[in-house]
């Protein structure tokens, strides 16, 4: 057997002794800076002007979103966000998960020369900005890792067609990669799975019914080859097969529909409202297209429909916390870096 010296090794590996430090940038969808109608304004419009997100011809989106859109959307959107506001650190709660989730997975992997940021696709921080500041601090490798459990071109594309359009106005670009999405990676199901195990354990009464909401998409794009509702099928299967439930006790919905088209169906709202006529009275839900919580999580489900369940004659409604920043989501994110970086460190 031969012995190498590290220096050897480290060439043996394919590695170069004088390459850099590796990046690993993290990043979520965004969210407004406060929930002043200004800043509500600035972050909807910026999101809902993506072509990928809105996929109407400018001409005929744009003034209808500068007009009667804008001017009415930020005060329901700022009401949502104002019940839902971490007071504390004065930010949305996907800010407080995603900075959080940076920083621990920076202390959770091995102490090398890799550092760990966090961006937001719409808004602050920007992606350029966090792609320049790793660069700055010698990373000429870096691995992005879109924070969306399934694949969709309004949210993985639009981060990767970010990093590439700042890409584009640098000189000297790092080598990038980009993490795939995670809709059935072992640790995902198993940080679920727990999420569930643990909360209904701390309920006085089992729930007459578990039930799981994805955030919705126009059917339209599904249609022009959208993967996310196959990648949200393959969610379930996996949770599904680890809690030992069936399509009849665990139901999947969709839920945010936004205009007048057809989203992807069933639609969340419809179906628990429906449910106490059927004696359903106790639900827990779970949200497993979303990472962190969020106002889609902690207001649309917690409070919105909430509220609707409990109008229709529901009795209590619970929300299974996302994986956020507890040492599940930890572990499924240190796994995803170190598969994805594999040959890089
Ligand atoms: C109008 C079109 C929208 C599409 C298509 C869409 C897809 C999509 N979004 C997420 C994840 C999140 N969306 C969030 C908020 C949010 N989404 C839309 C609209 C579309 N989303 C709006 C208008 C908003 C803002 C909130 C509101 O005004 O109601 C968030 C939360 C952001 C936060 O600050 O908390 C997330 C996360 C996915 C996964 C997805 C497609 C699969
Ligand atoms: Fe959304
Ligand atoms: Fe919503």
């Amino acid at each position: 057997m031969t012995h190498l010296s590290p220096s050897l090794e480290r060439m043996a590996a394919g590695r170069s002794h004088a390459a850099g430090r590796v990046g690993v940038l993290l990043v979520n969808l965004g969210t407004p800076e406060s929930t002043g109608y200004g800043d509500i304004r600035r972050y909807l419009s910026e999101f809902l002007s993506d072509r990928r997100v809105i996929e109407v011809n400018p001409w005929l989106w744009q003034p209808l979103l500068q007009g009667v859109i804008l001017t009415t959307r930020p005060f329901r959107s700022g009401a949502a966000y104002r019940r839902i506001w971490n007071a504390a650190a004065d930010e949305s709660p996907l800010r407080t998960h995603t900075r959080a989730q940076a920083g621990l997975l920076g202390q959770a992997l091995p102490p090398d020369d890799l550092l760990v940021d966090w961006a937001m696709r719409y808004g602050r921080p920007s992606i350029a900005d966090r792609l320049a500041a790793l660069q700055d601090q010698g990373c000429d490798r870096i691995l992005v890792v879109p924070l969306y459990p399934q694949y969709s071109a309004t949210t993985t594309a639009t981060v990767n067609d970010e990093v590439f359009r700042a890409l584009m106005r640098m000189r000297r670009q790092p080598a990038i990669r980009i993490a795939p999405s995670f809709p059935d990676h072992p640790l995902y199901i198993e940080g679920l799975a727990r999420s569930v195990e643990t909360t209904l354990a701390g309920l006085p009464r089992a729930p007459d019914l578990l039930l799981a909401s994805f955030h919705g998409l126009p059917r339209r794009y599904v249609k022009a080859g959208d993967p996310y509702p196959a990648e949200c099928n393959r969610t379930m299967r996996a949770l599904r097969h680890r809690l030992g439930l069936g399509p009849r006790d665990f139901p999947m919905t969709y839920q945010s529909r936004f205009g007048r088209e057809r989203w992807l169906e069933p639609y969340t709202d419809e179906r628990v409202t429906a449910l106490p006529r059927r004696g359903i009275r106790r639900i827990a839900v779970i949200t497993p297209g979303f990472l962190s919580d969020c106002i889609e999580t902690l207001d649309e489900i917690g409070h919105e429909l909430r509220e609707e369940f409990l109008a229709a004659g529901g009795e209590a409604l619970t929300l299974i916390p996302c994986l956020n920043s507890g040492s599940d989501a930890i572990a499924l994110l240190r796994a995803l870096v170190e598969q994805e970086s594999s040959g890089w460190r």
